[in-house]
């Protein structure tokens, strides 16, 4: 009798748990055959939330541990600071293999001192001896704030409660029996390396991709399912929860320290890193007025002047607009035809004069590193070269051709990379790695990306924001849509700034081809020390003339300015630069007093008082 009755209890308490909810709602009485529920009851509760609790459970297991150290042995505590110290240690070594971000790092630093600290006060005194009591209550609430509100944390935590669940998952989307072995959460979503049920494949899987998603409760399209090469019977399931596409995605810094890696430009979709080797490789950056070409070569020379194996040579002849910020670490910058056409001249000769090396040593291909570097020439708007300095396309043609081996390589930004456009040479045909942006019409997809793209789905047309685009490269041969690294005028002036005085010098065999140019027009002369220095030296001269010109002008226009001022297009035109080179400017010298805003977006310079 007694036993239905509590049955009829149970049963009850199961129907109020599926009219409340999945939370058991558990009525206390002193029924001992309740016991059990509540005892099953609670210790879910503390498993399901050990996360949360985990201050807690910190802070009772302190207390337990110097309670057992006082009572049995108190003259341990130098012990316990020798392996508090130890593991603040391990903390800092292995913070990479920990996978920990530097704040992370030390947050968990301090906490590991902080109990250490306590725990041995207490192994000494007693944890129930004031101040201790209250120093562990402080403490345990200051540590425990930011755990409890940390955003990795939390991520991790729901999706492992998500994925306590797979086993009811794959049972109703067909996937019975697999298992999940390990799973990653990352800023845009997780990834869980799945083990499937004996006889399933990946094609199974990849065929329930809806049921999956609707199951895991994601959005559509958010999962992708890939093979593990080495085992049939394992994939990685991709979730992505935050389209990494939404907004702009903040540059981090350079991801590499040589040209013989990859450069980062981006991410795609799924949220993976856009990687792609410049090493001997010419690249062409398309896309129409605004689509993030600047934006693109930014990215670039964010990761390339990381590099101390790779000399940099830009030609801008918009005044070096785009690259003049990067001028610090590059080391020759042509901004007139002239310039432009003398560094191509020079490049070659230095492409000839390793060829030769290379040659004469028997070795095929040019190895860059710090004393012998890889020179990579940026050239933005190619058209304008084309149309303002035919000579130096015909250069451009030849290293085009020429280059790759000897590690001398273009990398050219256009809008539309027409034969007229790129000067009916070959340089377009050379390009081995191509980016491209929106373009306007759909048969410029092919002019970009190379004849039958269009046709094979690379469709960049349909690129529906600023920095995205298609990467087309032996490694990146089917198309995925992709959005370059934002980089702002703060961090390319901060990131040129802290790689310029680690730029590498030209090799002997390049310095010595340029010396005998100089001299003797032709590049295969034996120069002495003296002069292979001279021809190492970068010349900056033409940046530094060009921001003078810029500031020399803007203050002439601020000071003849009538009184209404004069605007911000007229001052963009004087100065030839960029918009925030001009804001910056006029924030300085509003800032000084020396200039004011008459209305909105016109200025003036004030007059002197004497
Ligand atoms: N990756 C990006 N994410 C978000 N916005 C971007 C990105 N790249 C560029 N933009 C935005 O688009 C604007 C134009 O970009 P950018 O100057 O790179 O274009 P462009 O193709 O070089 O144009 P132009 O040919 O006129 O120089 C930038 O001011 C920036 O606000």
């Amino acid at each position: 009798m007694r036993r239905s009755t509590s049955r009829h209890r149970i049963r009850r308490n199961a129907r109020q748990v599926r009219r409340y909810g999945a939370e058991p709602i558990v009525l206390l009485s002193d029924d001992l055959d309740l016991a059990p529920l509540v005892i099953t009851a609670i210790a879910r509760a503390l498993w399901r939330y050990r996360s949360e609790l985990a201050p807690f459970l910190t802070t009772a297991s302190m207390v337990g541990t110097a309670v057992l150290l006082h009572d049995s042995a108190a003259d341990h505590w130098p012990a316990v600071l020798s392996v508090t110290a130890a593991a603040v240690g391990a903390v800092v070594v292995l913070r990479r293999w920990l996978d920990l971000r530097l704040i992370e790092a030390v947050y968990a630093a301090a906490v590991l001192a902080l109990v250490g600290g306590w725990t041995s006060a207490a192994t000494v005194i007693g944890p129930f001896t004031p101040p201790l009591p209250m120093a562990l209550a402080v403490g345990g609430v200051v540590a425990a704030v930011p755990w409890w509100a940390h955003r990795r944390r939390r991520a991790r935590v729901r999706v492992e409660r998500k994925l306590a669940a797979w086993p009811d998952i794959a049972h109703a989307v067909g996937l019975a029996g697999s298992r999940v072995q390990s799973a990653l959460v990352d800023l845009w979503g997780y990834r869980v390396r799945v083990a499937l049920a004996r006889g399933q494949t990946v094609e199974d899987a990849v065929a329930k991709i809806p049921a999956l998603e609707s199951a895991l409760g994601a959005r559509r399209g958010a999962a992708r399912i890939q093979p593990v090469p080495e085992r049939a019977d394992r994939m990685e399931l991709r979730v992505i929860e935050t389209d990494p596409h939404a907004d702009a995605i903040g540059w981090t810094g350079p991801s590499i320290t040589s040209i013989t890696e990859p450069v980062t430009l981006g991410l795609f979709e799924d949220a993976t890193p856009v990687r792609v080797s410049l090493l001997r490789r010419h690249a062409l950056v398309g896309g129409v007025a605004g689509a993030g070409k600047s934006g693109a070569i930014n990215v670039i020379l964010g990761e390339l002047t990381a590099c101390p194996d790779v000399i940099i040579w830009g030609i801008d002849l918009k005044r070096g607009m785009e690259l003049l910020p990067w001028a610090s670490c590059l080391d020759r910058l042509a901004t007139t035809p002239q310039e432009a056409e003398s560094l191509l001249r020079d490049a070659i000769a230095i492409l000839e004069a390793r060829a030769d090396a290379l040659a004469g040593d028997g070795l095929r291909v040019w190895e860059p590193n710090p004393d012998a570097p890889a020179l990579i020439i940026l050239i933005d708007e190619y058209a304008e070269l084309v149309d303002e300095a035919p000579e130096a396309v015909r250069h451009a043609d030849s290293i085009a051709r020429r280059g790759r081996a000897v590690a001398v390589t273009l990398v050219a930004a256009t809008q539309r990379p027409s034969q007229k456009a790129m000067g009916h040479g070959a340089v377009r045909s050379q390009m081995d790695v191509r980016l491209s942006f929106r373009v306007r019409e759909q048969r410029d997809v092919d002019l970009i990306l190379g004849q039958g793209m269009l046709k094979s789905g690379w469709h960049s047309h349909t690129l529906n924001a600023p920095g995205k685009f298609l990467l087309s490269a032996p490694e990146h041969d089917i198309p995925r849509r992709a959005r370059t690294y934002l980089i702002d005028d703060h961090q390319v002036q901060r990131t040129a700034s802290t790689h310029a005085p680690h730029r590498p010098l030209l090799d002997s065999i390049s310095a010595s081809a340029l010396h005998a140019v100089k001299t003797h027009g032709h590049g295969h002369e034996h120069s002495s020390e003296a002069d292979l220095q001279q021809a190492r030296e970068p010349d900056r001269n033409g940046r530094h003339s060009a921001v003078q010109d810029a500031e020399t002008a803007l203050w002439e226009a601020l000071w003849c300015a009538p009184s209404e001022g004069i605007s911000i297009d007229e001052l963009l035109r004087v100065t030839a630069m960029s918009r925030p080179w001009l804001y910056k400017r006029l924030k300085e010298h509003s800032d000084a007093g020396r200039i004011s805003q008459v209305s909105r977006g016109r200025w003036r310079g004030y007059p002197t008082v004497n």
